[in-house]
């Protein structure tokens, strides 16, 4: 197993630079279906990021208590809420997003678990799967068959070991998790330090990041992020394999200037700007 190093060579194949007479309709509309009561900031973090890495059009799908929260928390964002007051109980919406994630802060409430399950069975949008959609996922592993190809999944390691079991070395959780790509047609980021991405066969090794990126709602930022460029029309792995990378340069960028202590979830955002621009003047 050979990797693909994801550095600016491999960055610069796929970056799409932006039309100068696009629009927002054009730049993709995203659905980011986040949240529960007490983890509404997963479902802020992430539809921010997703805005702010090029998405036209973001939309959160939060439970009810969320409506303020993401209001004033990001104008820029429009809101829908499920009918339940502190988390989601039903998918339901009449709008036709480009991308949809699915999962940051979402908790696991059987309701919640049920509504996972009637989405994914009818959903046919390009989809990125975290945090406890894939717990839930982990828990209802039949579902995994109703998944479309080239779905993206993002797990941390304890996410991953939920999904495909314990692995006795690291060669063998490689082994588990190609496997585990192929039988299901599905691309596998495996977050980590660094951050793996893996497309049946083929795998891919991260350049960027540090451990700054070691603070809560890093992997909701990445969720929005690769969520973004899906919308923008990027295919599956080329999403996670230019997202992976730009996550980790905006850590590499600030690090100079914020130290890995004082770095928080929200700076990913911050220095999104900054790392686009890097890849632009090469
Ligand atoms: N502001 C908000 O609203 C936020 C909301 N959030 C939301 O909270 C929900 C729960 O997500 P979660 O990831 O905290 O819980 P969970 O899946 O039990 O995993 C934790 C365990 O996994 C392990 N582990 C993790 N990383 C690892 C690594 N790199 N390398 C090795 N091990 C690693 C580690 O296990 P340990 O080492 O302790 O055995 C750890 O104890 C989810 O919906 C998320 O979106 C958060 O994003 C925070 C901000
Ligand atoms: N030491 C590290 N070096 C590089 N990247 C890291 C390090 N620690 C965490 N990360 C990255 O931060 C992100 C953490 O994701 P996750 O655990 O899902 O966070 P959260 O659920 O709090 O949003 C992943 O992209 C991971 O690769
Ligand atoms: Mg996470």
């Amino acid at each position: 197993m050979q990797p693909i190093f994801i550095d600016k060579n491999e960055i610069i194949k796929r970056y799409k630079p932006i039309d100068s007479h696009t629009h927002k309709g054009i730049q993709g509309h995203a659905l980011i279906i986040a949240g529960s009561y007490g983890k509404l900031g997963a479902a802020v973090l992430a539809s921010k990021c997703c805005l702010k890495s090029g998405c036209g059009l973001v939309t959160a799908y939060v439970p009810e208590c969320g409506y303020q929260i993401l209001q004033i928390s990001n104008p820029e964002v429009m809101t829908l809420t499920d009918e339940k007051e502190k988390y989601i109980s039903n998918i339901s919406f009449d709008i036709k997003p480009q991308a949809i994630a699915i999962g940051p802060g979402l908790g696991q409430e059987i309701e919640t678990q049920k509504a996972v399950h009637d989405f994914i069975k009818t959903n046919k949008v390009p989809l990125v799967i975290d945090a406890d959609a894939l717990n839930i996922l982990s828990k209802n592993k039949d579902w995994l068959a109703l998944l479309q190809p080239k779905t993206i999944l993002t797990p941390h390691p304890k996410e991953l070991e939920r999904l495909i079991g314990k692995w006795s070395t690291e060669a063998d959780k490689f082994d588990k998790t190609i496997a585990f790509s192929k039988q299901y047609g599905l691309v596998i980021v495996m977050k980590g330090a660094p951050t793996h991405i893996i497309d049946e066969e083929t795998v891919y090794k991260n350049t960027t990041g540090n451990a700054a990126l070691a603070t809560a709602g890093s992997g909701d930022v990445l969720t929005g992020i690769i969520t973004s460029l899906v919308a923008q029309s990027y295919e599956p792995i080329d999403a996670a394999v230019f997202g992976v990378y730009l996550h980790g340069l905006t850590a590499d960028i600030a690090l100079p200037e914020t130290s890995y202590q004082s770095f928080i979830a929200s700076d990913i955002i911050k220095y999104l700007g900054k790392a686009f621009l890097s890849i632009e003047n090469n």
